[in-house]
């Protein structure tokens, strides 16, 4: 039966007034017919995405549910239903339906598997923050992020691994950078793997360290970032594309808290790992594609990042913290925060930001509505994107120093791109081209939001 008492079921006003402890619970979704009967899964997430994708939340096998069929949030009303456009479509008690609040006792058909959704009793007390709130730097004003932002204060605390999940653009770096800021760690380093750029024959060298096996002498005697992290944290940004072969050897160094050094002995290292996936890696270790031993000991805390598009009442508050970081003095007006309000995000957070980039410039030149920049797809990898600075637009535009560096800007995402594509998307051929030594590739590539993936994809190279 589904209980439609809200999520936040005890709210309690602490003396002071400006912190609220509330009471998560957990939810659950089951298989109760079809090809997965009795699969289920339990969350006390705010949304759940059904479907045959592996991202999705619940993977079902049923050829008959389209890869992303329907998304459960639960909100203050109760738990509500959408269709994502699956093939077949969603249904509740005979009728085909779209979006729904579900009432007790739904029972909902997606192909012909058929769903029960329930409330558990059990429930996780936090603390969170009155008002907009912010967490190293992230902001959010909805209650799912001040709940987010609590448990990742909690965790900050404590000296364990943390798996944060969520789509692209969600803040999952800047949470983990937020949680290095408020743990004990604070002042050792922050270090960045990006493990869709790792290879088999790399990742020695460059997570681990210690002598190189092929003997090349420019190699000998590197350190690998865990050593780099000494005594700090290291991000493992979406863990889920190391490749299988390599997972036992990371799972060696958590395990043993030891890697390779120079003289062939080994040397502790004392690093907290944040990792991050936009994958359902449950789902993976389900289907054999990550280890299972190795999850457990990524995700002893694992918190998700909700999309923009379940809590648009971070919006403005977002849209504005923003717009102080471009330094632009835009104003926002009530229809254009509305106008945000009402899209779907698909690139999160780092597509408002973005469309503000954009829009903010030339809103401030005068001509172009922020409509023409949200009907952009933002499947399309932004280093296929054309720039959209024009030196005339910028000189009436914006003083000298704002000018170039949005030139710069515009051009690093397309140069870039550019050497990825001739450089066959093989990093080392790319650090050859441009010069530049791999861990700024690195930091260029994810900071002009250049992912291999999507590159190769434009190319047609991907799977
Ligand atoms: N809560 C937030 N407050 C302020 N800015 C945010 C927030 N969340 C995301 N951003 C903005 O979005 C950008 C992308 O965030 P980030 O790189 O942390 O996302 P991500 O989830 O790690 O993305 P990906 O999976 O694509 O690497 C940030 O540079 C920042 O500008």
């Amino acid at each position: 039966m589904i209980d439609n008492r809200p999520e936040v079921t005890q709210t309690v006003q602490s003396p002071e007034g400006r912190s609220t402890r509330i009471q998560v619970r957990d939810w659950t979704v089951e298989v109760v017919a079809g090809p997965d009967k009795g699969k289920k899964v339990t969350t006390q997430d705010a949304l759940l995405r059904v479907g045959s994708d592996v991202a999705s939340d619940l993977v079902l096998s049923d050829q008959t549910v389209s890869r992303r069929h329907i998304e459960l949030e639960r909100t203050s009303k109760g738990i509500v239903l959408r269709d994502l456009g699956s093939r077949n479509g969603t249904f509740l008690e005979g009728h085909q339906v779209m979006q729904a609040l579900l009432q007790p006792g739904d029972k909902v058909m997606v192909g012909k598997t058929k769903l029960a959704i329930k409330q558990e009793a059990r429930a996780t007390e936090v603390e969170v923050m009155g008002g907009a709130d912010a967490f190293g730097a992230l902001v959010a004003a909805s209650e799912k992020m001040r709940v987010v932002f609590a448990q990742l204060r909690g965790i900050a605390r404590e000296d364990m691994n943390l798996l944060l999940e969520g789509e692209t653009g969600t803040g999952k770096e800047l949470a983990a950078r937020a949680v290095h800021e408020h743990s004990r760690r604070r002042h050792g380093p922050f270090k960045v793997v990006d493990c869709n750029l790792i290879t088999e024959e790399k990742a020695e060298r460059e997570l681990f360290g210690g002598l190189r096996s092929n003997g090349e002498d420019e190699d000998k005697g590197a350190k690998g970032v865990f050593e780099a992290a000494q005594g700090g944290t290291l991000f493992l940004d979406e863990v889920g594309e190391l490749p299988l072969s390599l997972q036992p050897k990371l799972l060696r160094v958590l395990e043993s808290r030891e890697v390779p050094s120079l003289d062939g002995a080994t040397v502790p290292v004392d690093v907290r790992v944040i990792a991050s996936t936009h994958r359902n890696l449950e789902e993976d270790v389900r289907q054999g594609r990550f280890r299972a031993d190795l999850y457990y000991r990524l995700a002893v805390a694992r918190v998700r990042l909700p999309p923009l598009r379940t809590r648009r009442e971070d919006i403005p508050a977002l849209a504005q913290s923003l717009l102080r970081g471009l330094k632009s003095s835009f104003e926002l007006t009530p229809q254009t925060l509305a106008l945000f309000e009402g899209y779907d995000w698909p690139g999160n957070v780092r597509e408002l930001r973005n469309v503000l980039e954009r829009g903010a410039l030339m809103q401030e030149t005068g001509n172009v509505s922020w409509l023409d920049f949200m009907a952009q797809p933002e499947t399309k990898p932004e280093g296929q994107q054309q720039p959209t600075t024009s030196v005339a637009a910028l000189v009436t535009g914006m003083p000298y120093h704002e000018a170039k560096d949005r030139v710069v800007a515009d051009f690093e995402r397309l140069y870039f791109a550019e050497v990825m594509r001739v450089s066959n998307f093989d990093m080392k051929t790319a650090e050859q081209h441009t010069g530049l030594s791999m861990q700024s590739l690195y930091r260029l590539l994810k900071k002009n939001g250049l992912r291999l993936k999507d590159l190769k994809n434009a190319e047609g190279l991907d799977k």
